[in-house]
């Protein structure tokens, strides 16, 4: 995914079969969006080059949608980000299996580094890890517990070989606050390796301000509640970072 223009990732978070956005991630806060396929075909056809996908009650230990995120990937003929639930080589192999380009891990980079330390070493860049943050505490377990210091774990991880972050602020995910740039520029400046911004995004300005962000080390940002809530579309998303 290396490239000069900032990448999007529209987002389809799954609960319980159904396509919703939550706010600063809290279980409760749903508003669904209808069928997840659907949703995935649409940012499809308007163009996405890929797709954040999240089992939500994978993430959440309440189930999982696993079949059915697994369907939505064969559908797709765009790269497929797979996050929610991977802590093990169950869930591992299960999601690689899907034939996305890539997973994100979250609870297991911050609970069972040798298990993933092993997993970066085995599948390389089809390994992502998501630091997600309350202040510059990292939050696990569907971002329910404090996990450690986001600074330290990513000097850890870069140690490992990580090939890329998803950086997502908690308190900013579902409100369309505006994505945390300082956050954004303090990781940048922490790591060489290419950073997702995930979180926050409400506007084509909060888009164009990530896209100024390219050189420093933001690859791509994945935007969900914006997109459903219509505060833009991804077409004009598309263009307003296409220069
Ligand atoms: O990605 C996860 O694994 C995850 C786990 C638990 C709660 C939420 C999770 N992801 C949320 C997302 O990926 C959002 O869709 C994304 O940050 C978009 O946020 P926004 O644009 O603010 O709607």
């Amino acid at each position: 995914m290396s490239s000069n223009r900032l990448i999007l990732l529209p987002a389809v978070d799954v609960r319980d079969g159904q396509a919703v956005r939550l706010v600063q991630g809290e279980s409760g806060t749903e508003t669904g969006y209808g069928d997840p396929l659907e949703a995935a075909l649409a940012w499809q056809s308007a163009g996405a080059e890929w797709v954040h996908l999240v089992d939500l009650d994978a993430a959440f230990g309440t189930g999982d949608n696993r079949e059915q995120l697994a369907e939505v990937v064969g559908r797709l003929d765009v790269r497929v980000e797979l996050s929610g639930g991977i802590r093990d080589d169950d869930s591992l192999k299960a999601a690689l299996a899907t034939g996305c380009a890539r997973v994100n891990l979250g609870t297991a980079a911050l609970e069972s580094p040798d298990w993933v330390r092993g997993a970066i070493a085995e599948y390389g860049d089809r390994i992502a890890v998501g630091l997600d943050v309350r202040g510059t505490t990292l939050r696990g377990r569907g971002w329910t517990r404090a996990g450690g210091d986001l600074y330290e774990t990513l000097a850890r991880l870069d140690a490992d070989g990580c090939a890329r972050y998803v950086v997502t602020d908690v308190a900013r995910d579902g409100t369309m606050t505006g994505p945390n740039l300082g956050l954004l520029r303090d990781v940048c400046a922490a790591t060489d390796r290419p950073v997702v911004a995930s979180g926050g995004v409400s506007s084509l300005d909060d888009l164009r301000a990530l896209a100024e962000l390219v050189p420093l080390g933001v690859e791509g940002a994945i935007t969900g509640k914006a997109l459903y809530d219509q505060a833009f579309t991804l077409t004009e998303a598309l263009e307003a970072v296409s220069r």
